[in-house]
């Protein structure tokens, strides 16, 4: 577990970060979101010591962190930025093997870790293994970048917008398949960004930043519904449930069954925002979820609305 106390950081006059209380559930995904020059990443860069606080302190198992090598620290906590940084005159396979090689682990092990991974990530290894950066798109070389941070498999990762400078639907695809990554590994994860979307889509936890100070830390859902203050109102704006349906599929909202006779159909593989959106032009307040051609239950507008938790939510299927 990664704990800020009374967390500072001051620039001359600049007060970057003041009086920074946060816990960081292990296992789960925390975005720290905000406007520009919040202190977002000068946060994140004080977990690793890449910047070293003014005041207050950092806890990494309940250790403070000023009391451990940084070298020894950062082997524990992977970092991914969004100029990933490629070794060019390295093949992807020798890029993602970096620390394991470093470490001095066992060459075989690695090698079948590595094709795991770049698998993990949509690469095929096969195609990718020999490939060298400047033959990557930008998308799969964030990929790459992603699996080298996982290779070393750090308990914790921390990223700086990795998302950030790839195309929309290149950002779509790979922040489905870090959900998924994350779901599975279930990595103490910290993300910046300013992509509210992309904060309430991957965030178990939402840690909205302020002038250097927290404005609040929640659940997605607790922001949306449960807004702290006007600031996040309106920082989260007035489509906040739309943007946060967009980011979940159907399958989380579903009360599995045969579904009930006469209802419109959606498939299972769409969004939530698309089954609100189906159920508005029908004008029906349930629908059938179907997959391959069979119905795995309905969906209701309560349960999308948030109303009523369906008794098997979140994690369905997807
Ligand atoms: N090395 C530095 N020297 C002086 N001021 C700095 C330095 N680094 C950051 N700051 C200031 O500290 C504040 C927080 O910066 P930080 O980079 O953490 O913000 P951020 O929320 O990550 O912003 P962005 O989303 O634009 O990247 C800003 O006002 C910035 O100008």
């Amino acid at each position: 577990m990664i704990e800020l106390q009374q967390l500072e950081k001051r620039y001359g006059e600049t007060h970057a970060v003041r009086d920074l209380n946060l816990s960081f559930p292990d296992g789960e995904l925390t975005a720290l979101l905000g406007p520009s020059g919040c202190g977002k990443t000068t946060t994140l860069r004080m977990i690793n010591r890449l910047i070293e606080p003014s005041g207050g302190r950092v806890l990494l198992n309940g250790q403070d962190t000023r009391d451990l090598r940084p070298e020894a620290l950062r082997r524990g906590i992977g970092y991914v930025i969004q100029q990933i940084g490629l070794f060019p005159h390295l093949s992807v396979a020798q890029n993602v093997a970096t620390v394991p090689d470093l470490l001095g682990r066992d060459r075989a092990q690695t090698r079948r870790r590595v094709d795991e991974l770049l698998e993990l990530t949509g690469l095929d290894p096969a195609v990718f293994r020999g490939k060298k950066p400047s033959e990557l798109s930008g998308g799969q070389a964030q990929r790459v970048g992603v699996a080298r941070a996982l290779a070393a498999d750090p308990p914790v990762l921390l990223m700086d917008e990795p998302f950030g400078a790839l195309d929309p639907l290149a950002r779509d695809t790979l922040q489905e398949a870090f959900r998924d990554i994350q779901r599975r590994l279930r990595k103490t994860v910290i993300m910046v960004t300013h992509d509210i979307d992309e904060a309430l889509r991957l965030g178990d936890r939402v840690a909205l930043m302020r002038a250097g100070q927290l404005e609040q830390f929640g659940t997605p859902d607790d922001l949306i519904h449960r807004p702290a203050s006007g600031f996040v109102r309106q920082f989260l704006g007035e489509d906040a449930t739309l943007r946060q349906l967009a980011g979940r599929n159907v399958t989380e909202f579903l009360t599995p069954g045969s579904g009930q006779a006469g209802l419109p159909t959606i498939e299972a593989a769409l969004n939530a925002r698309s089954a609100l959106s189906v159920m508005l032009r029908e004008g029906s307040d349930a629908l059938n979820v179907v997959r391959d051609g069979v119905t795995v239950g309905t969906v209701t507008w309560a349960a999308l609305r948030g109303d009523e938790v369906a008794p098997s939510s979140r994690g369905v299927g997807g």
